[in-house]
């Protein structure tokens, strides 16, 4: 029963926007602008919700640019989510195609600056160096510079570093579609035994045959919506029925379903959210009190607070100029 495990991560009503298509200089003119609405926002996720159990192990599936990555990114801590609440026990780590690794220290180093992060100890880290450095199959590149590596490369030293720091809560973005064939049949040996651990485990993957293989959930997530979550089998079969009705369109018809997702992530707004909140009638009162406050976030000053700071200014400049005036 899902009730008598422990909750590990719980994700309520969780967004991310990104601006669209502002040069740095025109973000910033429109920060300053008083009267600015801020840049066009994209809803790379318009409210995300899920409960994740202690050794729940839980596929994530969905289109190119749907956004599992940006959740993925969200959960291990990378990414800051615009609003929402999400609740984390435990300790995470990142398994994915480079993120998080220096291109300009060399792979022993970024092991040592990965460990120090998750709060390893540098004694811990000499003890176990040769091992990550062995696992990772790079040989003498492990004292070349990063950015000299293949992708294949840095996904060898991104799934060592990560693997070694037995976290709790395990993330994993494609770790098996790079690096060769005996390397990834080694990173599948390790998930499986991280899964007979009882490690609580996200797994992001485009080959079904590898979420069916491996997880016991699954969030399908389509152009920022939580599509459905249940069962890997039952929600790969509908994701899959979704894809042959997608490859039945013709190339007009894709690219004008594809339009139309996109502006409805352009054109989502707080409002909506509110109301979505306010409508779930899973959520308590407090709950939804709660998560429908903060949710303008964003980087621009409202018109009144223009205001005080005006005045505020103002003030000040008189109290110096009295000053100065009559001492
Ligand atoms: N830093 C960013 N700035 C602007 N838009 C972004 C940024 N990161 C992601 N996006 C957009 O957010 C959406 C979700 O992207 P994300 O990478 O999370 O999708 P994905 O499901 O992981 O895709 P894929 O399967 O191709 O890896 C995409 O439309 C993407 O263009």
């Amino acid at each position: 029963m899902p009730d008598e495990k422990k909750l590990k991560v719980s994700a309520k009503y969780i967004t991310k926007t990104f601006d669209l298509g502002k040069t740095k200089s025109e973000k910033i003119r429109a920060i300053l602008n008083p009267l600015s609405k801020g840049p066009q926002k994209f809803w790379a996720l318009k409210g995300i919700n899920f409960d994740v159990y202690e050794g729940d192990v839980v596929g994530i599936v969905g289109v190119n640019g749907s956004g599992k990555s940006t959740l993925l990114n969200i959960l291990s801590g990378l990414l800051l989510p615009a609003s929402g609440e999400l609740t984390i026990n435990g300790e995470t780590s990142m398994l994915t195609i480079g993120a998080g690794l220096r291109g300009n220290l060399t792979g022993r180093e970024n092991i040592r600056l990965k460990s120090l992060m998750m709060g390893r100890t540098n004694k811990e880290i000499d003890e176990q160096m040769d091992e990550i450095v062995e696992f990772s199959d790079l040989g003498d590149f492990i004292d070349q510079p990063v950015k000299d590596y293949s992708s294949g490369m840095k996904s060898k030293l991104g799934f060592s570093i990560a693997v070694h720091q037995d976290p709790d809560i395990l993330i994993i973005d494609e770790a098996l579609s790079v690096g060769d064939q005996t390397f990834s049949q080694k990173a599948l040996a390790k998930m499986n035994e991280f899964k007979a651990q009882g490690k609580t485990i996200f797994f992001v993957s485009h080959s079904m045959r590898q979420v069916r293989d491996f997880t016991d959930k699954t969030i399908w997530i389509q152009y920022g919506e939580m599509r459905a979550m249940g069962p890997t089998e039952e929600i790969v079969k509908d994701y899959e029925k979704w894809n042959s009705w997608f490859k039945g369109l013709g190339n007009k018809e894709k690219s004008d379903y594809q339009k139309q997702q996109k502006a409805k992530q352009v054109s989502f707004n707080e409002q909506e959210l509110a109301k979505r909140i306010s409508n779930d009638e899973r959520l308590s009162a407090e709950d939804k009190q709660r998560l429908s406050t903060h949710l303008a976030v964003g980087d621009y000053l409202p018109v009144t607070s223009w205001v005080v700071l005006a005045a505020a200014t103002v003030g000040f400049l008189f109290t110096i100029y009295q000053y100065v005036m009559w001492g």
